[in-house]
């Protein structure tokens, strides 16, 4: 992971198909058979060659219309999607999943696989069991970065492969619990707010070390909670001053929690220096309320232990931030977001974090099972494989029905697409692989894009999130005779099941009693472990994310260049008369000639927040441009 260089810490100063021979929609070269018969090797063994499908979704030809055929897409005429109502009703009971103890389940009859393709795909799915037991076991399941895979063990310590892991997630688990009942009982408070407590969480990270954190209190979040919580997920300075502004003078009872896994996150840095100038210009002194959550020894962590902020919790090297709702990123916010001031039990003030642990370690057992049927990861693996292709063919639209899933799309988003979205598989093949996820709410996008869905283009399929209690107990009325509310949200999913349906468009439900600890628990661990077996089956490392890599370098990039570009304006600005340049001679005195383009937005940016001055031409006829700067710094100290 790319880290900032020098200091974490504020300164002083501010200005730092294969198998699915009936998908005709595009023409997959089927595989021979006896390419798919090869018994696969778990990966940390290291894979031979086996059935892979078709290398990537661009290279695959597509289906030609001819002019015969070119009002209709060919895949209505060949797709032959069940549509008898009572054949469908019986596909819906033999393959309804239940989770009895969840209260979840999960129905896939809208989703026309084949026998055929479940018996081809029967021992691939036994391969990925396999590779997944070897990974709860401890194996270097991300080779790339010589990493052990073990948010699993997050919910259930007593699998960890050995006794100092085990310990490592209690021990930080009861830290948490410790932690935040001190906090909501206000044992902890900060040392100069009127009320004494604290009121406010604002939580600074990006990526996997905010989307967690931000789902949970979406969907959990009591509606007026003693301390409510913000977050700060981006290097937009205006988003920041919006959420500095909102705290106003609540920021002297704010904790502000610092996530980052590496600790060396720019906009997440950028995020804490803001803050810290905030808790500056306000007289607060930022680490009597400041909370770090980081690896150990990462530039975050030994920020805050050499400036003594309040804490620090750990995050370990074998937790992807994707997946690290379980771990201290998840868990500190969510047992901070507290229900009432009193403590009823341990760790219990807030949302009830060992409730969600235990509904996703019942729903990591649930997924242990080599019965396919009965494994319900492996039943949604198995349908995006069906869906897209096993390449992506198809994207993924996620709809939940409940306002307070909202981000759950969005959550998944990283989840699916930062650990399946892949240049290279495991053997080194170019596969480009992955699955697009969108997704806001029902009904909302019935109004929005639904209508796309439904008759445009077709390549998606969806995945409806179901809640069956509508609102809590004795609170429902019928706005007309027979009918509440929330029947209508029930109306409006079920009847965009069908419509999409009867139009060949393949939909998963997984369907939840209620939005609870237990079942945003559930919820997390079942899709982590359907990414887990669907990377195996497509043989693709779920846990590193090169691709990332190649876009924060291209920034730094932009941002070396910049500084050599202030430099030879300044140099230019001090000159008596001072000397305006064009984008030529700056890229010339740069030796950049070939960074041209970036040279000029870098200008049109500067002068955009008036730190570059044009005095001659405007920034839309860029070869018109001559810049300089409003101040002349003798110091020079842009290098
Ligand atoms: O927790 P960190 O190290 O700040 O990283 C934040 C996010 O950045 C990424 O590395 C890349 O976007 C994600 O995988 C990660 O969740």
């Amino acid at each position: 992971m790319a880290s900032i260089s020098g200091v974490y810490s504020s300164s002083s100063s501010s200005s730092s198909s294969a198998l699915r021979h009936r998908r005709l929609l595009l023409p997959l070269k089927p595989i021979p058979s006896s390419r798919r018969a090869a018994a696969i090797p778990i990966f940390p063994l290291g894979r031979p060659p086996h059935l892979r499908p078709p290398r990537s979704i661009a290279d695959l030809p597509r289906s030609p219309l001819t002019s015969s055929s070119a009002s209709l897409p060919p895949e209505k005429k060949t797709l032959g999607i069940e549509k008898d109502p009572i054949k469908l009703w019986r596909r819906y009971v033999d393959w309804l999943y239940q989770h009895k103890e969840l209260g979840l389940f999960l129905d896939v009859s809208r989703i026309a696989f084949t026998d055929e393709f479940l018996t081809e795909m029967e021992p691939r799915l036994q391969t990925a069991f396999h590779a997944m037991q070897e990974l709860e076991k401890g194996a270097i399941a991300n080779p790339d970065e010589g990493r052990m895979v073990g948010h699993y063990w997050l919910r259930d310590p007593k699998r960890a492969p050995n006794s100092f892991l085990r310990l490592q997630i209690e021990n930080t688990l009861d830290a948490i619990c410790n932690f935040a009942d001190d906090v909501i009982s206000a044992k902890i408070k900060p040392p100069s707010s009127p009320a004494g407590r604290f009121t406010q969480i604002l939580s600074v990270g990006i990526g996997g070390s905010a989307l967690g954190p931000q789902f949970v209190a979406e969907a959990l979040a009591p509606d007026n909670p003693p301390l409510k919580i913000r977050f700060i997920d981006n290097t937009d300075p205006a988003g920041i001053d919006h959420q500095i502004a909102q705290l106003g003078p609540e920021l002297a009872s704010t904790l502000v929690i610092v996530i980052s896994k590496s600790g060396g996150t720019p906009e997440t840095r950028n995020g804490l220096l803001e803050v810290q100038k905030a808790f500056r210009e306000a007289g607060l002194d930022f680490s009597k309320q400041g909370v770090a959550i980081t690896q150990q020894n990462s530039l975050l962590d030994n920020a805050a232990r050499i400036e003594g902020w309040l804490a620090r919790f750990p995050m370990f090297d074998w937790v992807g931030g994707r997946t690290s709702e379980m771990s201290a990123v998840g868990l500190l916010p969510a047992a901070l977001q507290a229900c009432s001031s009193l403590i009823i039990s341990r760790c219990q003030g807030g949302i009830n974090i060992k409730e969600m642990l235990v509904g996703a370690s019942l729903m990591d057992e649930a997924n242990r099972t080599t019965v396919v049927r009965n494994n319900p990861a492996a039943l949604l693996a198995l349908c995006w494989y069906w869906a897209s292709d096993g390449v992506g063919s198809k994207d993924m639209v996620v709809l939940p029905y409940k306002d307070s899933l909202l981000l759950f799309s969005r959550y998944l988003q990283q989840l699916v697409m930062e650990s399946l979205g892949k240049e290279f598989d495991l053997d080194g093949n170019r596969v480009n692989q992955g699955i697009t996820v969108y997704g806001n709410k029902g009904s909302t996008d019935q109004h929005a894009y639904i209508q796309q869905l439904r008759e445009g283009v077709h390549n998606f399929f969806v995945t409806f999130i179901e809640v069956l209690r509508d609102r809590p107990p004795g609170h429902d009325w019928e706005l007309e005779p027979g009918v509440t509310c929330g029947d209508y949200l029930f109306g409006m999913l079920q009847g965009t099941r069908s419509a999409l349906y009867v139009n060949d468009r393949e939909s998963i439900t997984v369907t939840v009693q209620e939005v609870t600890p237990r079942s945003v628990g559930a919820l997390v661990a079942l899709y982590e472990r359907a990414v887990g077996i669907y990377a195996c089956l497509i043989n693709i490392n779920a846990y590193h994310q090169p691709g990332v890599e190649a876009g924060k370098k291209a920034a730094g990039d932009v941002l070396a260049l910049q500084k050599r570009v202030l430099s030879i304006l300044n140099e230019a600005s001090c000159k008596e008369p001072v000397e305006p340049l064009t984008l030529d001679e700056i890229a010339e005195r740069c030796h950049a000639p070939e960074q041209i383009e970036m040279i000029y937005k870098i200008i049109a940016h500067m002068a955009a927040n008036d730190r570059a001055l044009i005095a001659e031409g405007n920034c839309g006829s860029p070869r018109s441009i001559k810049a300089f700067l409003g101040e002349c710094n003798v110091d020079e100290l842009y290098d």
